[in-house]
């Protein structure tokens, strides 16, 4: 039996409206069939539950953007990243649809389609929470990947591997077509983003990181401290009083757990670790937007089933329905 979940938010108007947006794309990235994830996540039951059990009022178009409106005619590869007017026409509009929930004070929940995607989502929730609070957000990326490769370090010019690079300002293009249409007010600082999960990064990713001394928790600080303290850590530098989007990004689980998805990396998180992660950010209080991403559901040699009952978990649990 399940119930309404406790939880004062701090920073939202109306604690029960939970806005939601279904991108089904999946041009930041080569493999085919991520795009089918928020089709796969509603039909097992995700906006349902969150309706009847957690007691959320959805506001919800029923639609599962595919944007085959705004497919460019021509898209040619430009500074090594892939089909880059596909990805800035669509992240740019996945922004405004963000922004518009966000901004009336809802909770916004967004189905994936793949990484790349959150160059919208977090952006819309940036602006939207600077101009209704004031203040700037806090992301809690979890990823067995960084995703901060600009496009110059990037080794496959997949954009799903860049969208932190942009949001924080590390990359940017002054086309407009290109994600010039990222302005300040979208952005995020260095200092506000944490990383959890972590085992797969990139060269230039390491040094990025190092650099700019961003805070970051690895598969090796979970062995070492334990999740639990993983979570005081990374919660202890956000702060009490911060915003959080959360970003979750399917492959931070053990393939074990989470196999159909596009680039599993062995060596991740529990089913139960994932889910911890999101119980804490929901028992803060503090979140204003989750991002959930790369699930693939035609990735299924071992059943998408089991992926796709991990995504409906853990966004139950950023919602706060597994506590008392
Ligand atoms: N969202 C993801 N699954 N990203 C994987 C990125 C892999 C690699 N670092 C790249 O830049 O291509
Ligand atoms: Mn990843
Ligand atoms: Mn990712």
């Amino acid at each position: 039996m399940t119930s309404a979940p406790q939880i004062e938010p701090k920073f939202l108007a109306h604690r029960h409206d939970l806005g939601v947006v279904a991108v089904g794309f999946s041009g930041g990235q080569p493999k085919p069939g991520v795009d089918a994830a928020p089709m796969a996540l509603i039909e097992a039951g995700l906006i349902k539950q969150l309706e009847e059990d957690l007691e959320f009022n959805v506001a919800f178009d029923g639609q599962v953007h595919s944007y085959s409106e705004i497919l460019p005619a021509d898209d040619p590869s430009y500074r090594n990243m892939k089909r880059p007017k596909f990805v800035s026409a669509v992240t740019k509009e996945v922004s405004e649809q963000v922004y518009s929930h966000a901004k009336s004070g809802k909770l916004v929940l967004t189905l994936g389609g793949d990484h790349s995607i959150a160059i919208g989502t977090i952006s819309g929730t940036a602006k939207a929470i600077r101009e209704r609070l004031g203040r700037e957000i806090a992301v809690i990326w979890v990823d067995a990947h960084a995703d901060i490769n600009t496009p110059e370090t990037s080794e496959s010019g997949n954009i799903h591997g860049m969208p932190v690079a942009f949001l924080t300002g590390l990359a940017s293009e002054e086309r407009e077509d290109t994600f010039g249409w990222l302005k300040d007010h979208h952005k995020i600082s260095t200092r506000k983003l944490v990383y959890i999960g972590l085992r797969d990064i990139d060269k230039g990713e390491k040094k990025i990181l190092r650099e700019h001394g961003i805070k970051a928790f690895s598969m090796h600080d979970i062995d070492r401290h334990g999740i639990g303290k993983v979570m005081d850590m990374a919660l202890g530098w956000i702060g009490s009083d911060t915003p959080i989007h959360l970003s979750f990004d399917v492959d931070a689980l053990d393939p074990m757990w989470a196999p159909s998805t596009g680039t599993p990396v062995r060596g991740g998180l529990t089913l139960r670790e994932g889910d911890f992660i999101a119980e804490c950010i929901a028992e803060t209080g503090s979140l204003v937007a989750i991002d959930l991403v790369e699930v693939n559901p035609s990735l299924d040699e071992h059943g998408a089933g089991d992926t796709v009952r991990a995504g409906v978990s853990l966004v139950r649990c950023a919602l706060g329905d597994t506590l008392l």
